[in-house]
């Protein structure tokens, strides 16, 4: 683990994780109230800001990031799998490589930097074809003919950005703002706080309160963010994700194409999906 980040042990399953209890219990608090003794009814804030994250929710990037670890490890005879990806998904690059490096015993051969430089031409190459996740255009669509505010969070620094979005341009310019994680205010990569807390203080009319943001995230890290910073998440995960990792978001779909808007207060849709 990275021994001097202070939010880096939450990845473990969470119900064995003393944090992640206060998360669970905390969320409850916030969401719940027991009707009576047999019965829990939903009692969720009143949203009025969204904030999305990027890769693997809005775009289908993260198979990109598969696809290049792959290849970087089939030369230390070693594979790529879904206990190394979560611990790697939502971070900062150079968080994310230093966690690939050790955890796959290949710090030794090959830096973190190294490592990040190695990769960076597949992914030049890569990015630009970004495709956009099942139901992102008509859900970012529908929130700004309703104007419904929201901004993006990504750990993404600038130039991976520019490249993802490349196709993409008309979607994410809809964006109230867009927090990258190269920005200056974010000190730690999620599950760090940091870069959905800017997100909130950047709307229009300065601060908004955590507790009104509903964030849209598919990695363990970002929705641990979202909660560390007191928000709402919908998590929409891969499927390949281990479950244990659903825990900590307040809601868990396949798709954005099933996010029902009217179950958070927020303006239903005028088209049934299909
Ligand atoms: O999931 P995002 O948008 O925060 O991006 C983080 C990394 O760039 C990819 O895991
Ligand atoms: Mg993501």
């Amino acid at each position: 683990m990275l021994g001097t980040c202070t939010y880096s042990l939450h990845f473990a399953p969470l119900r064995s994780r003393s944090h992640s209890s206060f998360l669970i219990k905390s969320s409850f608090r916030n969401h719940t109230a027991m009707a009576n003794s047999s019965a829990v009814v939903t009692v969720r804030k009143p949203i009025t800001h969204v904030i999305f994250d990027m890769d693997g929710l809005l775009l289908d990037t993260e198979n990109f990031y598969t696809q290049v670890q792959e290849i970087v490890l089939a030369r230390y005879n070693k594979t790529f799998d879904w206990n190394l990806k979560p611990k790697m998904m939502g971070k900062k690059a150079i968080e994310a490589a230093r966690v690939f490096v050790h955890e796959t015993g290949i710090s030794d051969s090959l830096t973190a930097e190294q490592f990040l430089l190695e990769r960076e031409d597949m992914l030049r190459d890569l990015f630009p074809t970004s495709d956009l996740m099942p139901g992102a255009s008509r859900l970012i669509r529908h929130l700004h003919a309703k104007g419904v505010p929201f901004g993006l969070a990504t750990g993404s620094h600038r130039q991976h950005f520019e490249l993802k979005t490349q196709r993409h341009g008309e979607i994410f310019s809809l964006m109230h703002h867009v927090v990258l994680g190269d920005d200056p205010e974010v000190k730690q990569g999620k599950p760090s706080p940091d870069i959905f807390l800017a997100a909130a203080n950047r709307f229009e009319g300065g601060r908004v309160d955590p507790s009104n943001i509903l964030v849209f995230e598919d990695a363990p890290s970002g929705v641990l963010a979202a909660k560390n910073a007191g928000m709402s998440v919908v998590m929409v995960p891969d499927p390949r994700l281990d479950k244990s990792f659903h825990d900590a978001a307040d809601q868990v779909l396949k798709s954005l194409l099933d996010f029902n808007p009217t179950e958070w207060g927020l303006p239903q849709f005028e088209d049934n999906g299909s």
